[in-house]
């Protein structure tokens, strides 16, 4: 079975030590939730495990049939949406299903998926927060990756966006993927485990 892994982890930033001796496992199939109180590590831990934070001490590991390395497995959904305001909300798209894998829904379907089928040609940087997060949220199946890793997915999303997102996080479980999410907000995916985070200093 495919398997996130985190041992031993430890995580510093500045003086401040937010965490250590970490160790979590995320299951293909059964999401991992991220809990705690503002300040507590969860965006730091999420971008540990994506692979774009080094911890300060203990490892990542990638236990899976694929030989393919971490950072092509996954897909990391941040705070920030990384849209292009210049760019239509096409050309976003396109741009990011050319990074990380022409491997699933088309750039049109995967706007019609989202909602923003009407407003491919619009310059994203007038979309609002909550349209910016849906073209953010397209990214997620314009390619399939089989690890998503995401920092309060659901912000801003009125709640038709949030079954909606709950619907393509089902699928993707329910596919075996791997996922994990730091949030203050229920997320509405059925069972899974969770990982709470400890007092903020
Ligand atoms: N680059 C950095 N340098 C120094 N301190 C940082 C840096 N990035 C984050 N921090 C600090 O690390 C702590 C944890 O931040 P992080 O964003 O991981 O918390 P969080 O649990 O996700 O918080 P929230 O619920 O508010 O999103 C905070 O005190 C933050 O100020």
């Amino acid at each position: 079975m495919t398997c996130l892994r985190g041992e031993g982890l430890a995580c510093r930033r500045g003086l401040k030590l937010l965490f250590a001796g970490l160790s979590l496992s995320a299951r293909g199939g059964v999401p991992l939730i991220v809990t705690g109180p503002n300040g507590t590590g969860k965006s730091s831990l999420l971008r540990i495990l994506a692979g774009l934070l080094a911890a300060s001490e203990g490892a990542v590991r990638l236990e899976s049939a694929s030989e393919a390395p971490l950072a092509e497995c996954v897909h990391y959904l941040g705070h920030e949406d990384a849209v292009k305001g210049a760019l239509t909300v096409h050309a976003n798209l396109a741009f990011w299903r050319a990074v990380l894998g022409e491997t699933g829904l088309g750039v049109g379907e995967a706007l019609e998926a989202v909602g923003l089928g009407g407003l491919a040609r619009l310059r994203a940087g007038v979309l609002s927060a909550g349209q910016k997060r849906r073209l953010a949220m397209a990214r997620l199946l314009a390619s399939r990756r089989p690890i998503w890793i995401l920092d309060e997915p659901t912000t801003a999303l009125d709640a038709a966006a949030q079954q909606m997102f709950a619907g393509f996080a089902r699928a993707h479980l329910a596919q075996g993927g791997i996922l994990v999410a730091a949030t203050h907000a229920p997320l509405d995916l059925g069972p899974g485990e969770e990982l709470r985070l400890g007092r903020a200093a």
